[in-house]
Parts: C-alpha cells; structure tokens; sequence
C-alpha cells in the first residue's frame, strides 16, 4: 500500500488529496453508524492515520456533528499531509492523558479511531495501549480508520494492546491484517473505499497475497463440457487406514468424488474390507495390501490424483507408503499421518517432494506443521507458509479459521470464509478430499487447494450451525450450482 500511495503521488496526485479523500469515506461512514445528532470522539495518532481523522473531524463537524478531537501526542510533532490536514482542520483539539481518556469518551456514541495505521511498526505500549484499553472498556462503538490500531496491517497479529472496532475503513486494496486472526475480528466489518489510486499500480507492485475469492481460481476449473466423460474428470484415490479407523478415509472419498473426480477408488486393507464395503456405494473399492498392493495399484496409469493420510497411522510404514506413491506421477495430497509420520526426517520427504514433476499439497494443522517446521513456527502465519512451501517444494495448506494456502513461487492466499462450525472431527479429512478431486480434474494444485479450502467454508456455512463432517459433502453440492451457475 505504500507503494501504491508513492507511485500515485509521483504521477502527479497529491499526498493530501488521497488523505482528503480517505478521511471523506470514513466521515461518511460515521455518519451512517450514528444518528445526525450524535457526538463524534475522534482519537487521532502522530502520523498519517491521525491525519485521515483531522480531515473527518472537519466533515462530520460540517455535517452537524459534535466532534472531539483527542490527541495522543503534541500535534506540534506532526509532519507532511498529517500538519496539512491539522492546520485545515479548524477544529479545537486536546491533548489527554490516559487517565482523562475515559471522561472525554463517556457520553459520545461513536469512537473513530484514527491513532494508528500502516504505519504500526512496534506493539503498542505506554500511553498508546492505555488509549486502546480506555476505547474498549467504554462500550462506545469503535469504526477504524484503515485498520484496528494495535494491528499489524502486514501479518495481522496484534502483538501488544489493539483496538476493537465494529468497522473498519480502508483505501483501494485490504491488508493481509484485515483477513489474518486476530487482526480480522478486530477489525470488524471492513469497508474498501476507492480514494484515486489507480489499479494500473497494481501490475507495476505485483502483489502475490490474495484473498481466496472464486476469481482467484474460477478459470482454472472446468464445468463439465456437453460431450464430457467421466474419465476425463480424473480417476482418484484414497486410502484407508486400517479396520479400526476407516471412516476418515470415507470421509475424504465422499468428497473427493463430490468435488467433482470422475471416479473415486478407497484402497483398503484386506482386512478392512468388509466395513468399507458396508459403508460405500458410489465410491468404489479395492483390496490393497502393503508396498507391493500399492505399487500394482499404481501401475495403472489412468489414476491421476492420490490422497493418503487420514486415519492411516502414523508409523514407519506409513512414510514408506508415501514414499512409493510419491514415484508416481499422480497428484497427491498428504495429510494428517502421512505428514506425522515424516517428523522425524522430513528433508527426505522434501527432497522426494521437489524430484518430482507431478505437485504434492500439504495439508496441515498448527500440531502437524510444527513437527514438520518446528523452526518457522516463530514466523507470522502468511511467512509461515510461504516458508514451508518454499522448503517443501509443494503446495501448503495451513489450516485454521484464516486457512493460508502458499506456492512455492511465493502465492499466497488468505481463506476467510470458514464458519466456526467447521472445528469438528472429521472436517479436514473432507477437505483433504476436496483438494484430491479438484486436482483429479487436472486444476493446478495452488488453484486446487485454495478452491477446495473456499468450497469447504462455504459448504460449512451451506449446512450451517451443528453441521457434523458427513453434512459437508451434501452442502457442497447447491454451492458448486452457484458456481457453475455464476461464471
Ligand atoms: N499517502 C498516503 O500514504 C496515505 C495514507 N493514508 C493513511 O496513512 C496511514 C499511514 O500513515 P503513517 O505511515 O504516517 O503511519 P501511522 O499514522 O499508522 O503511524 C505512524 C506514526 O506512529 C508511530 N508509531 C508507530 N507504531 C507505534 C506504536 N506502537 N506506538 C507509538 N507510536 C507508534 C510512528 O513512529 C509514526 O510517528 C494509513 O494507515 C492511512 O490511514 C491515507 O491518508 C491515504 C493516503
Ligand atoms: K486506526
């Protein structure tokens, strides 16, 4: 973003018109979140995001509004447009102690909270997080003016105090921190307003986060053509884990074959067959049975995408079979015990992994990522991934309610849409499932992944509250309508 805003500046837009501009959006935002006789506190910080709040003080105060201008520092100590917009701003101001804070905030109905932005670059602290405690203990509704202050717009971690606002306003593109825990629920709703800066600058920067939307990877999924066949949507398989925990497996099956695999084979243990075969209709079945049943199985070269891990024991064997599905040349995703398994060697598995031609999507949870990353774990989420992919050579998909999927080549993609729900057993053994069917059908796996993560929270919200893992593969079916239906 502040490359953004220098390359508009440089071509001729002046700093203190974006500033006018942003601090107009969040004015009227105000506006709209308390009545035309509402009293405004609008606590503004040393830089650039207590400049928009100058300028929206000048608006709301224009509009009717009673306006307070509460300053955490001596505005004899700002610079560039914030000074401007200080100056033009026409309004009394005061400097508070923390201790006063609380007096000058009761009565008010609205907080904007203009203290800091994009330029956050230490926790908050002293003062600044007394300030950030006094907003969030008043019960007065907060709106954020680009972000929550105390939140790290790059990683959205919010290290020490932060602000809790109801609303956020930001300028031309989100941050990272506005979809990023905690960064996200502290920023509330967010609103993305346009204030000048072209999206030509956009292919100069070549941003490389995204926010998993369906137009990250939507042409890079195929609807079924007229004339299509089942075996051109790809053969798929998953393995089972022995008698007593084959149900994730199924889980994943079921899935995969919904997200839209042509065909699903569950290979089981001999000695599993008998409750696998009781428990599956569409999906087919096979007996396999050790290194060998999988070598056979993989002779057959019209199977295209593998899934192995869920239920199947984490043990020695487990990572000799990964080893002997990862000299195919089928897609393939590890997950659960098939990432556990390797914690005790995992540069083997790398190096196996970038050998390859065919790609590898890892699928962990914060557990299995640190056994596997113990030395990134310390990186924020978006560094972390990005990490591990680099190192593994694949595609990782690191779980949780704000799901990042990174490439090798440095994508990364923030997942938002999960509902809490999604928390329950079973839900990554679907997703798991997901991301083999969509790479069946030949999507390129960083494509694959990031849709499967996207169907997954939306077939989550689909079944809605007290889903359980078996209502996720139904819910996904009036979600991918939607899709095919919405090019
Ligand atoms: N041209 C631009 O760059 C535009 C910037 N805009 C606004 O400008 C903001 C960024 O402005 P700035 O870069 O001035 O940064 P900020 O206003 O976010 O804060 C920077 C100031 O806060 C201090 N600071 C940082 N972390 C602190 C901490 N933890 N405790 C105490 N002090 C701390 C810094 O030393 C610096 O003085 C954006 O968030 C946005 O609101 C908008 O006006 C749109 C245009
Ligand atoms: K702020």
């Amino acid at each position: 973003m502040g490359q953004a805003d220098n390359m508009t500046i440089a071509s001729g837009t002046r700093g203190i018109t974006l500033m006018e501009r942003a601090g107009d959006h969040v004015a009227r935002v105000a506006s709209e979140m308390c009545s035309s006789q509402g009293r405004i506190a609008i606590v503004c910080g040393p830089g650039s995001n207590g400049g928009d709040g100058f300028v929206a003080a000048r608006h709301l105060h224009q509009a009717g509004h009673a306006v307070d201008v509460l300053l955490l520092k001596d505005p004899a100590g700002l610079k560039g447009d914030a000074a401007i917009a200080f100056g033009q701003m026409g309004l009394p101001s005061q400097i508070v102690e923390p201790a006063e804070l609380k007096e000058n905030l009761s009565g008010c109905d609205l907080i904007i909270d203009a203290l800091f932005g994009a330029g956050l670059d230490r926790p908050l602290e002293g003062n600044a997080a007394a300030f950030a405690d006094t907003i969030n203990k008043s019960g007065v509704p907060v709106l954020a003016v680009d972000l929550a202050s105390g939140v790290n717009g790059s990683t959205g971690e919010a290290e020490g105090a932060a602000v809790q606002a109801v609303r956020s306003v930001t300028f031309f593109r989100c941050k990272p921190g506005h979809y990023l825990l905690p960064g996200r629920d502290l920023c509330g709703d967010v609103s993305c307003v346009d204030i000048g800066i072209p999206e030509s600058v956009l292919h100069e920067i070549g941003p490389q986060t995204f926010v998993n939307e369906p137009t990250l990877w939507r042409d890079a999924w195929t609807v079924p053509g007229r004339a299509g066949h089942k075996y051109d949507r790809g053969h798929a398989v998953v393995f089972s884990g022995p008698m007593s925990s084959t149900g994730a497996a199924r889980l994943a099956a079921g899935a995969c074959l919904r997200a839209g695999a042509g065909l699903v084979t569950l290979a089981s243990p001999p000695s599993a067959m008998m409750v696998n075969a009781s428990h599956l209709t569409a999906v087919m079945l096979r007996s396999v049975e050790g290194l060998e049943g999988i070598s056979d199985l993989l002779a057959d070269k019209r199977l295209n995408s593998l899934l192995i891990g869920p239920g199947y024991g984490v043990s020695d064997d487990t990572s000799e079979a990964v080893s002997v599905l990862l000299n195919s040349e089928c897609a393939i995703v590890l997950d659960a015990d098939a990432l556990t398994s390797h914690q005790n060697a995992p540069e083997a598995l790398f190096t196996q992994i970038k050998g390859r031609k065919a790609p590898v999507v890892l699928t962990p949870h914060d557990g299995e990522f640190v056994r596997l990353f113990p030395d990134l774990v310390a990186l924020d989420k978006l560094a972390r991934a990005r990490g591990a992919a680099a190192r593994s050579g694949a595609i990782v998909l690191l779980k949780g309610a704000d799901t990042v999927i990174a490439s090798p080549d440095g994508r990364a993609a923030i997942n938002s849409n999960a509902p809490p729900w999604l928390a329950t057993a079973g839900s990554g053994d679907v997703l798991a499932g997901i991301i083999c069917g969509l790479l069946a059908q030949k999507m390129p796996a960083f494509e694959a992944a990031a849709m499967a993560a996207w169907l997954h929270g939306a077939a989550g919200v689909e079944a809605g509250a007290g889903l359980i893992a078996e209502d996720l593969a139904p819910a996904m079916r009036p979600v991918i309508a939607r899709l095919v239906e919405k090019p």
